[in-house]
């Protein structure tokens, strides 16, 4: 059985396919820059090699049309037909209070997509563009919506109101929702996999600390909180955005720097956190570089990344009454022990020994990182929310 992964963005479409029976991904890649000048699609070969092919993509279904041609071609395909594809699994990202589990797209689950647009103005659009562009080109293929929001639909009321008038919740369903839920799912249930102990029953804290940085705290197999909110701008510092801030300052430099609702939720989003900091990059391969240099602001940005972190695994601790297990993925939270050092230290009291040599040797792989006498096992897992919602897909469609 082969399902096709598609993660669809406002200017990018990403791309798995996956042979189930295997587990492998027969291809994969993604379209770049889309309805912009110089559009392309990038893909990595079986042998690890990365071929980037020039090409028109104006719109969402003229790239999954570029995909296809791809998958079916003589020099990089590796289908004969498109019939091969039994089915497609969508990354979408908003399914407000409607969705606390992955579902099979029918019209019906479409219109209810299309009412969580209001929650996700940013997101779900190009999601649906992707679904429409699947049912049009693929009309008998089942198509199946995984959740970015679904497995934080457990938090309790507590955790996922605000302190604003109730009748906003009540009138545009502002709350928490929190995200990267398929991920948080997938390390969460996976380090208790490697650890051989059973998921109904421990106290995890998961960090996903990728472009897009998020934390959760998870109880007896469910999430009871999460630091991201109605959109993914709260919570903890990341590339781009800006984390949590003081309400007060979004007025204030509306008024100060005369900027707009739009305007203000982009300097949030795409000019803050560890960029809007550090002044050069949101990549932490580039803050590590201006660290060496002892560029004063790189090192404030990565301070403030990692500070933010270790705050919120002492509240979440709090939170689940103490810690069984700690998580660190995500591209950083899998690649720099830095971060993983900073967040881990000093943390004794709470029952935190993380084994620094090995921390520092390791990475990318599942691993065991704190000491044996350590009563919080610390664990990086590479994160995989393509294999889960292929995973997904299969067990929707009963095979
Ligand atoms: N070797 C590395 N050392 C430090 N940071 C890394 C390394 N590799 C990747 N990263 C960081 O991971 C980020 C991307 O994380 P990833 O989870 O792949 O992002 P996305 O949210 O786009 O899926 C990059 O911006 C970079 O900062
Ligand atoms: C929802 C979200 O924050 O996703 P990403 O980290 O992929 O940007
Ligand atoms: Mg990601």
């Amino acid at each position: 059985m082969k399902i096709l992964v598609l993660n669809c963005g406002s200017s990018s479409i990403k791309y798995k396919l996956f042979n189930m029976e295997s587990n492998e991904v027969v291809a994969q890649g993604g379209v770049e820059k889309i309805g912009m000048k110089g559009s392309f699609l990038k893909l990595t070969l079986p042998n690890g090699q990365k071929v980037q092919l020039e090409g028109e993509i104006l719109e969402h279904r003229a790239g999954i049309e570029y995909i296809f041609g791809v998958l079916l071609s003589e020099k990089y395909g590796c289908i004969k037909s498109l019939d091969e594809i039994d089915a497609v699994g969508h990354r979408v990202v908003h399914g407000g209070e409607r969705f606390n589990k992955s579902v099979l797209i029918t019209d019906e689950v479409i219109e209810m997509l299309e009412e969580c647009i209001e929650l996700a103005p940013l997101h779900n659009p190009p999601n649906l563009k992707g679904i429409f562009a699947i049912k049009e080109l693929l009309p008998d293929t089942p198509q199946v919506s995984v959740f970015d929001t679904a497995f934080h639909q457990t938090m309790p009321d507590y955790a996922y109101v605000y302190g604003l008038p109730y009748s906003l919740y009540e009138k545009y369903g502002i709350r928490r929702y929190g995200f990267h839920g398929t991920s948080h799912r997938y390390v969460s249930k996976r380090a208790c996999e490697f650890l051989n102990v059973p998921y109904e029953s421990q106290r995890i804290i998961t960090a996903h600390i990728g472009n897009g940085v998020s934390i959760t705290a998870i109880k007896n197999g469910k999430s009871i909180d999460t630091s991201m909110g109605m959109t993914p701008v709260e919570g903890l510092m990341m590339g781009t955005r800006s984390g949590d801030l003081d309400p007060g300052v979004i007025s204030y430099i509306m008024e100060k720097e005369r900027m707009s609702a739009l305007g203000v939720s982009t300097l949030l989003n795409k000019f803050s956190g560890v960029l809007g900091i550090s002044g050069i990059s949101s990549d932490m391969r580039e803050i590590e570089a201006g660290i060496k240099e002892n560029n004063p602001r790189a090192i404030l940005a990565m301070n403030t990344y990692n500070y933010r972190i270790k705050k919120y695994v002492g509240a979440y601790s709090a939170v689940l009454g103490g810690v069984d297990i700690l998580v660190f993925t995500g591209g950083v939270g899998e690649n720099q022990w830095v971060t993983r050092s900073t967040v881990c230290e000093n943390m004794e009291y709470m029952g935190i020994e993380l084994d620094e040599e090995l921390n520092r040797s390791v990475r990318a792989k599942e691993v065991v990182i704190s000491k044996p006498t350590s009563k919080v096992k610390v664990l990086i897992i590479p994160t995989d929310e393509e294999l889960t919602i292929a995973k997904d897909t299969m067990e929707i469609l009963g095979r």
